[in-house]
């Protein structure tokens, strides 16, 4: 292997030709986006660093932080040969003619725009890092989803806080945005085969040699026509209108449901012919219980709050609408399970079949799930989970309510983590979908039989996904409701 080290030659200090790059955060975005970039490109030393030394720890074990298809492969070939993982920040910044920031940006808990807008405090204490121990030029690219403009106060902070070389000329910072569009469950085939790769600097020869860099480094395996190089705030604002015009389609297709359980439509029927109109396109159009993720509701709050800070207040109600949507998704599929076991689950078992907020990942943020468990504990049911690769640890801390005295051991009582779907459904009242493992989706019509068979009966499934086959499991005897799919059918003299 050659040496993956040296320095890299640039115009007005801007290096044109990246050999070290360094990426501050090592979450779900940072080390899968990283580690596939080192694979890609082994003339590249890349160091991954966060201040988590547990998370850089299991980045350096052989059970990853994140659980990705294909990652922990990515990560085996690369790790020791040029990709390293790290707590030592500084030197890593020291080293890198490129800095990827991967920091989280959650909402803000408190203070102005409590509830909506972005925590930048993260992107700003690592912007700040980088301009107290750089002692070359570099460049700087937001891989963080941040508000329009938010390259703005980066820069200024690295401007007044830039110092000199050991040759005694000033150092300069370059700011990209390259915002991430991965989705988790499909990480690495999203990274490997990306519809676009999105540069956004300003449109100066040096912003344009930097967006040049950078882009050389994907064309290592990303054709060059789709890398697609933009203004830093069209850029930036891009990223949080996909989100929204994701979010907007799931949250219009769960609308349609709502009408469909009243009147007998089929939603999937419906959205299938849809989508056969080529304008509209037939993805991301799935009827579900509610979307989850740590980007959908973050992203859209934002833009909400972004468009209410520009005195747009019709545009702001308009994308507060796609959230409501979703929490009126998530509460009338609770409502809906209550109401079909004669309105009230106290003391009944409930067996909830996944807890990440979608298939192939073990993130649980602002699954659906959680709001559903919580519910249900506010009803006093029990509750029995299952999900093959959420840990018991993570599922108890998200149902367990901050600040309320006992409510660990509350939880404790209430909910049991099932090591099994069987495990999960023995004695329970109802089974609740809340994942579309394939595991669920697979099961065979003997292993429902065995499921229906130690339930209590009459026995119901609630498929918040629209995965099993409804026929299938109703011949078998359960009572079954889908979202979007017509009412539950408990007497069969109603059918
Ligand atoms: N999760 C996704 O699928 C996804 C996809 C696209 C974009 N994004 C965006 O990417 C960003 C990161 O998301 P994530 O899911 O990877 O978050 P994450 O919480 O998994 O990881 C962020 C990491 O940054 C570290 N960190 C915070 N401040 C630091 C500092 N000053 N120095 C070093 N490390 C620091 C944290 O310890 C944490 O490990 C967010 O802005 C998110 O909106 C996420
Ligand atoms: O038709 C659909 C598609 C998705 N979902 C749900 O929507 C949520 C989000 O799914 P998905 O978008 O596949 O996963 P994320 O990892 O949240 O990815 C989104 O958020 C990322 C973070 O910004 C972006 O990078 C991705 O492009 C964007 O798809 C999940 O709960 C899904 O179950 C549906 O209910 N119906």
């Amino acid at each position: 292997m050659a040496a993956v080290n040296g320095s890299s030659s640039n115009i007005q200090g801007v290096p044109t030709h990246v050999k070290s790059i360094c990426c501050i955060g090592a979450g779900y975005v940072g080390g899968p986006t990283c580690s596939v970039i080192a694979l890609k490109c082994p003339h590249i030393k890349v160091t991954i660093v966060d201040i988590n030394p547990v998370r850089i720890a299991a980045w350096n074990s052989d059970v990853l932080p994140v659980y990705e298809p294909g990652l922990d492969e990515v990560v085996r070939e690369c790790r020791g040969r040029n990709l390293f993982f790290s707590t030592d920040v500084d030197a890593a910044i020291k080293e890198a003619d490129l800095i990827f920031v991967s920091v989280n940006t959650p909402t803000k808990t408190s203070g102005v725009g409590k509830g909506f807008a972005a925590d930048l405090h993260y992107v700003e204490a690592s912007t700040r890092r980088i301009a107290s121990v750089a002692t070359s030029s570099k460049i700087i690219v937001e891989k963080s989803t941040v508000p329009c403009r938010t390259a703005a106060s980066m820069r200024t902070i690295l401007e007044s806080n830039s110092t000199f070389a050991a040759d005694g000329t000033q150092i300069s910072f370059q700011i990209l945005s390259n915002p991430e569009f991965l989705a988790e469950g499909t990480a690495i085939r999203d990274l490997f085969a990306p519809d676009r790769v999105l540069i956004g600097s300003l449109d100066t020869q040096q912003g344009k040699a930097a967006a040049n860099a950078l882009s050389e480094v994907y064309e290592n395996w990303v054709d060059r026509s789709k890398v697609y190089q933009t203004g830093l705030w069209s850029s930036e604002l891009s990223k949080l209108a996909a989100n929204a015009l994701l979010a907007q389609r799931i949250s219009s297709i769960n609308s349609l449901a709502a009408i469909c359980e009243a009147t007998g439509a089929n939603v999937d029927e419906v959205a299938h012919a849809c989508g056969l109109d080529g304008r509209i396109g037939n993805k991301f159009l799935k009827a579900s219980v509610g979307f989850g993720g740590s980007c959908f509701q973050k992203d859209i709050l934002n833009l909400v709050y972004l468009s209410e800070s520009l005195g747009l207040k019709e545009v702001s109600d308009y994308w507060h609408q796609v959230i409501k949507m979703n929490e009126y998704s998530k509460e009338r599929f609770a409502r809906k399970v209550v109401s079909t076991l004669f309105n009230t689950i106290t003391f009944k078992k409930i067996a909830v079949l996944g807890f990440a907020f979608k298939k192939d990942t073990g993130d649980t943020r602002e699954a659906a799930a959680i709001t559903l468990c919580k519910y249900f504990r506010q009803e006093r049911a029990f509750i029995a989970i299952y999900d093959p690769k959420v840990t018991t640890n993570q599922i108890m801390l998200d149902l367990t309510e901050p600040g309320v005295v006992d409510d660990a051991e509350a939880v404790r009582k209430q909910v049991r983590i099932a090591t099994s779907m069987q495990d999960a459904c023995d004695d329970a009242e109802a089974v609740i979908i809340c994942t579309e493992w394939d595991e669920f989706k697979n099961a065979s019509k003997q292993e429902w039989e065995a499921i229906y068979k130690a339930m209590k009966k009459p026995s119901f499934l609630f498929d918040g996904r629209g995965i099993v086959d409804t026929k299938m499991l109703r011949e078998v005897g359960f009572k079954v409701h889908a979202v979007g799919k017509g009412p539950v059918i408990v007497d069969p003299v109603w059918a």
